[in-house]
């Protein structure tokens, strides 16, 4: 724990001058405002910073902006991208009128999701391991011509293909699928996400490993140890901004859409997580896989609640372009040991009761992961106090099995529209343990509905082009 005078320590004419204060929006965006720093005291920390809301993406209207945003002293870390010594600090934004949290924040729905696990008496504790996969392309461009897709990626090795053309140049990139994990000059990523890793490392992130991955050219995944809920999303956030910073440097583009290239393995963000009390896990027991009762019914809460819960952990468009079948995402709402294909995957973990977890792979990185994190776990809450029974395990390859088997095995939602139109039935897991409100659940909708989904409804796709253009 850091404390705001270990922080102000740090600050001064002959130290640090600038500090960034950075807080999170609703579509889970990081905004920023940098202080000169004898703008920073000890009521930063408790009443905070005053600032204009009304232009926040989700928050306030014209006539009632104003807001204050409040440092997290545990959350500080240089910024490795400013040219001059800044101090980067995580904030949550508060009501300056009557001191209260605001509701609308991410980081504040976030801590009222650990507080309801207490207050449930079923843990004290909630870790959440997120792996968010992302793509490094030099340049995206449109071209409706291109056979393999609407559009054609320009990868650092040059134009991108898919591998599968007659004459493929193979040269120096992974062949189609054989991205995970060929060795240098094949993997020219290797030391840009070194200096990812790396520069984690040194922002306070116990980074784990990097890798390619499946994708053909520039599809990659960091890896970093789990940690408490909150504390998960902001090293998550604090991920992304160094990935994107890095891949810049290099002139490069790095992005978390989940599905950028037709025909190929898109982006996810598996998301393992586990509950714990008094020390002890909560879901290594003698059940199936090794789980506990309690897991069981976690996973029963998750696949429950699973068409709501994706218009929070897949809220684009483009996210059920990747929830397909033959590219390792999943399609169905099942779960498995070891099955990458089931929508819940319980990872071997050794005799380790404390890496028993379970890794829910729907997510993806167009997520706001304090939304997202908060909105699994009162799913999960939701199955233990329930019961809900989770069914059978699914161990076979879903991708293969028959038309009739498949047929009793439900589905992810087909598209954002009917993600949103589920958690329009389906929100009072996330709004009775107070953790959501009804009007940030309202909120989402409607922002969804009318910024995306109905934005892209309303304009002719590319590839309506190829269809119908009837010249
Ligand atoms: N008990 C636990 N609770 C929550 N998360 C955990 C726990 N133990 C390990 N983890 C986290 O789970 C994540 C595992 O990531 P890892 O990349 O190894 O998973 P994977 O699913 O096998 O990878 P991939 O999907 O890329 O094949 C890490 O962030 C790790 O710290
Ligand atoms: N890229 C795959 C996952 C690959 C993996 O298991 O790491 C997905 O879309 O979920
Ligand atoms: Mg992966
Ligand atoms: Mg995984």
């Amino acid at each position: 724990m850091t404390t705001p005078q270990e922080i102000l320590s740090m600050l001064g004419d002959e130290k640090i001058k600038m500090v960034d204060l950075k807080f999170v929006d609703m579509p889970g965006t990081w905004q920023h405002l940098t202080l000169y720093y004898n703008q920073i005291d000890e009521i930063s920390f408790t009443d905070g910073v005053p600032f204009d809301g009304s232009s926040i993406r989700g928050w306030k209207a014209i006539n009632e902006s104003d807001m204050a945003m409040v440092l997290d002293p545990n959350t500080a870390w240089i910024d490795p991208f400013m040219k001059e010594p800044t101090l980067s600090i995580i904030c949550y934004i508060k009501e300056p009128r009557t001191g209260e949290p605001y509701k609308r924040c991410p980081r504040v729905i976030a801590q009222k999701a650990m507080d309801y696990l207490v207050a449930s008496g079923i843990g004290d504790t909630v870790f959440f391991g997120p792996e968010a996969e992302f793509f490094i392309f030099d340049d995206v461009r449109f071209d409706q011509t291109a056979n393999a897709g609407f559009y054609y990626i320009d990868s650092i090795e040059g134009r991108w293909n898919t591998g599968r053309e007659e004459n493929p140049n193979l040269g120096y990139k992974p062949s189609f699928k054989g991205g995970y994990s060929p060795l240098p000059p094949i993997d020219n990523f290797h030391d840009i996400r070194t200096e990812m890793l790396l520069t984690m490392a040194d922002c306070g992130i116990p980074v784990e490993k990097q890798h390619h991955e499946v994708a053909t050219g520039g599809q990659c995944e960091l890896g970093f140890r789990f940690g408490k809920m909150l504390q998960a999303a902001d090293w998550l956030m604090t991920y992304k901004y160094i990935i994107k910073n890095v891949a810049r440097k290099y002139g490069h583009s790095a992005t978390f859409m989940p599905k950028p290239i037709f025909g190929d393995n898109g982006s996810g963000m598996h998301t393992h997580q586990s509950i714990w009390k008094n020390g002890q896990p909560l879901f290594a027991g003698d059940k199936y896989a090794g789980l506990s009762e309690t897991a069981l019914y976690y996973i029963g809460g998750i696949l429950h609640h699973a068409p709501a819960l994706l218009a929070l952990t897949n809220p684009s468009t483009n996210s059920y372009k990747r929830l397909v079948p033959g590219y390792e995402a999943p399609v169905n709402l099942a779960y498995s040991q070891g099955n990458r294909s089931a929508s819940i995957r319980i990872p071997l973990s050794g005799t380790n009761p404390k890496a028993k977890r379970l890794e829910f792979r729907c997510p993806d990185g167009t997520c706001n992961p304090y939304l997202a994190f908060a909105a699994m776990l009162c799913a999960g809450l939701d199955g233990i106090k329930n019961k809900i029974d989770p069914g059978d395990p699914l161990d076979e390859n879903i991708y293969e099995l028959t038309p009739e088997v498949l047929a009793q095995v439900p589905s992810t939602p087909g598209s954002l529209e009917l993600a949103l139109e589920a958690l329009g039935k389906d929100y009072k897991f996330l709004t009775e343990p107070g953790v959501f409100t009804e009007d940030i659940i309202e909120t989402w909708i409607n922002y969804k509905l009318h910024t995306e989904v109905n934005s892209i409804r309303l304009r002719p796709h590319p590839y309506e082009f190829s269809l119908y253009y009837d010249a």
